[in-house]
């Protein structure tokens, strides 16, 4: 598999330091060759004890840098507690008389911080070594833009990656009776031409497993694995259970990161949902190399705050003109509910949409769809 071997277990920024980041922290960041070779060494399960511990605190070394490149690219969501175990979010009030020290900022500051620590678990459990076998055996992967790219163009509305999600942070549990096969099935008879997994299983109540019964119960429709991508294995992860497309956060990944993984994304013939909040994230993702697919969330993922016009105000202008002139696929993301939604997004630009609550809520999640666009759209 081409794309394994440039797999490390190190972050990712450090590995590849495009951009001057020594230039405000000298040799911090550029790893001897040496250390790289040996990290490979861990990866593929062939290096000694004494070389697994130097690693561990090199990588340790380096994840106390990554607030500051962060930092440097305007993201506050830290990846790592400054120091010691995180406590949980406390709320904005509580912050500011708390946050000194391990408090997370926010919700999405809580999830990175609790994904950093879960993934190293996972890693440590399931080496590349391992992984690769399962990778070997995983079902093809389904071209997840062009499908949403003919939905568009055989209804004239945005191609529909219809969410299936039990429980959010922000809504609480939105389907008691969840059984993610009979709702990605009512999905994709209903005309969804995608379907967006929920991975998350502390605060989503979702699993990879999910994703994986949905793809072995002969679901057609292309699969995004929705999960908090902070390490490269997690994408591995995701296409050995099925996934077709991954979501990468601007708010939380600085931008070699997000280049780095879409590298990792063609290799594996992956798609690369880029998601956007705000016009700096946005001018940021437009700078990184490889970007086509770019998801604009109406939620605000550290106040909860929806609001429609956010995807508007981010496709106008000189933003709008550079994404039409590189054929960008842009996905309006939360809070759509109604066809008067729908064709708000699709004015502003947008080609495909991603929604969750208002179908999973419904009791019969096709018929939620045919609401949701004022029409049947499986025809
Ligand atoms: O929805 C949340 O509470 C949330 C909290 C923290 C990080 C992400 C979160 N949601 C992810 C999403 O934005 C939505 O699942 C997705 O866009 C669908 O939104 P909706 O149609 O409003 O369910």
């Amino acid at each position: 598999m081409e794309g394994l071997a440039s797999f490390r277990s190190l972050p990712c920024f450090t590995c590849r330091p495009k951009r001057s980041i020594s230039a405000t922290r000298p040799n911090s960041l550029s790893l001897p060759s040496s250390t790289i070779v040996r990290a490979q060494q861990v990866a593929m399960g062939s290096e000694s004890e004494p070389v697994k511990d130097e690693l561990k605190i090199k990588e340790w070394e380096v994840g106390m840098f990554h607030n500051e490149v962060a930092a440097a690219q305007g993201i506050k969501i830290r990846r790592r507690p400054p120091t010691g175990p995180p406590k949980h979010y406390v709320g904005p009030f509580e912050f500011r008389l708390e946050n000194e020290g391990n408090t997370p900022r926010n919700i999405l500051e809580e999830i990175i911080w609790h994904k950093d620590t879960e993934v190293a678990r996972w890693r440590e459990k399931k080496p590349l070594h391992s992984l690769l076998k399962d990778l070997q055996k995983a079902p093809p992967v389904r071209d997840f833009v062009g499908a949403l790219r003919a939905a568009n163009e055989r209804t004239g509305l945005p191609g529909l990656i219809a969410e299936v999600k039990k429980a959010s942070p922000s809504r609480g549990v939105l389907r008691e009776d969840f059984d993610p096969v009979e709702i990605a099935q009512a999905y994709e008879s209903g005309g969804a031409a995608c379907l967006s997994v929920l991975a998350d299983e502390k605060y989503f109540q979702g699993s990879y497993e999910n994703m994986a019964a949905i793809r072995n119960a002969g679901v057609q429709c292309p699969l995004l694995c929705k999960e908090f991508i902070v390490d490269a294995w997690q994408i591995y992860y995701a296409r050995s259970k099925g996934a077709d497309a991954i979501l990468l956060i601007a708010a939380v990944l600085p931008d070699l990161d997000i280049g780095y993984m879409i590298k990792i994304c063609k290799k594996l013939k992956m798609a690369t949902l880029v998601e956007v909040h705000d016009e700096k994230e946005m001018d940021r993702v437009l700078g990184i190399e490889g970007v086509e697919f770019i998801g604009i969330n109406n939620r605000n993922l550290e106040t909860f705050e929806v609001d429609t016009s956010n995807t508007k105000k981010l496709l106008e202008g000189k933003r709008g003109e550079v994404i039409r002139e590189r054929d960008i696929i842009v996905v309006g993301e939360s809070g759509l509910f109604n066809p008067d939604d729908i064709a708000y997004v699709q004015k502003a630009g947008v080609k495909a949409i991603l929604v969750g609550e208002s179908i999973v809520k419904q009791s019969d999640p096709k018929k939620g769809i045919a609401q949701l666009f004022g029409r049947n759209i499986s025809v």
